[in-house]
């Protein structure tokens, strides 16, 4: 027996930030949410598109590259350059301003963007990085199987990321006739998400740039994937669900519309986080 497959499904790709491209695999009108996650996009974009000055409060955002070169910079002074495979970790928390903008005016960059709620008493931390080079993510391999744990555990080996609120990033690779097994924890949201090949999950197959719901109620806590002839690569995102009200407002969440509507009051009056945030202007946007 597998963690049960809700439904299978394949997300709408959609305009985002400037001139970019992203299939929105959470947050669309068949997934609008996956509590504690609010967002998942597969980004496709290539310069002079990307995602220019705008700011995040109360909660966290993970890039993780798969093609090409994305560049970072944010109010605070920090700044990244990610390559394949690399992850960022960026928890916004009170307030930051930042950009992200792709390395190639003709190499198409690709990559995800995860976004993960916090827990009220995380809202208003210190904004924080956990940035990942790709050589210091552990690989697991077994059978024809590759795992890169960015955060969470599989095949028993353990990912590098601290997360405050307890989740799963996982990008699997099946060669062709493989199987894994995944233990996923019971009542936590999970999706897996293929955007390269097929596969069967839990029995059914689910082809490129689809996603699968998995059952959240299912008293399986083991999910299993298998290939025939075609390879499959895909990640597994799961996270325990947050047991509070949020309310979202573009890249503010917050646990109340009062509290979205200091957010932008704060953004306003350029305080707790928000500082200098009408003035700075990053180098890497255009
Ligand atoms: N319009 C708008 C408003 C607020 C945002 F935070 C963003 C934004 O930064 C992104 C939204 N999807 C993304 N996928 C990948 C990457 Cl690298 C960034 C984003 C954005 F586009
Ligand atoms: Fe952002």
């Amino acid at each position: 027996m597998s963690r049960r497959v809700l439904k299978i499904f394949t997300p709408p790709t959609v305009p985002e930030g400037q001139g970019a491209q992203v299939i929105r695999i959470i947050g669309n009108n068949q997934l609008r949410n996956l509590n504690p996650f609010m967002m998942l996009d597969h980004a496709f974009v290539k310069l002079p598109a990307g995602f220019p000055d705008h700011p995040h409060r109360g909660f966290e955002t993970v890039s993780y590259l798969l093609k090409g070169s994305f560049y970072h910079e944010d109010s605070k002074g920090f700044s990244g350059h990610l390559q394949p495979g690399d992850i960022q970790w960026m928890t916004a928390g009170k307030g930051v301003m930042h950009a992200e903008m792709p390395g190639s005016w003709d190499e198409l960059t690709s990559g995800f963007q995860l976004w993960i709620n916090l827990q009220a008493k995380f809202k208003m931390v210190e904004p924080q990085y956990q940035e990942i080079k790709k050589e210091l993510i552990p690989e697991a391999k077994q059978n024809g199987v590759l795992v890169r744990v960015i955060a969470g555990e599989a095949l028993g080996v353990k990912g590098p990321i601290y997360t405050r609120t307890p989740a799963f990033f996982l990008d699997v690779k099946l060669n062709e006739n493989s199987e894994f097994l995944q233990k996923i924890p019971l009542k936590w949201n999970s999706i897996c998400y293929i955007y390269e090949g097929q596969g069967l999950f839990d029995g059914q197959n689910a082809n490129q740039h689809q996603v699968v719901h998995l059952d959240i109620n299912d008293k399986q806590e083991v999910l299993k994937v298998k290939t025939g002839q075609q390879k499959c690569h895909f990640i597994i995102i799961a996270g325990e669900p947050i047991d509070e009200p949020f309310v979202q407002h573009g890249p503010f969440v917050m646990n109340t519309k009062e509290e979205i509507q200091q957010a932008f009051q704060d953004y306003y009056d350029q305080k707790n986080g928000f500082e200098g945030a009408h003035s700075w202007k990053s180098k890497i946007q255009n």
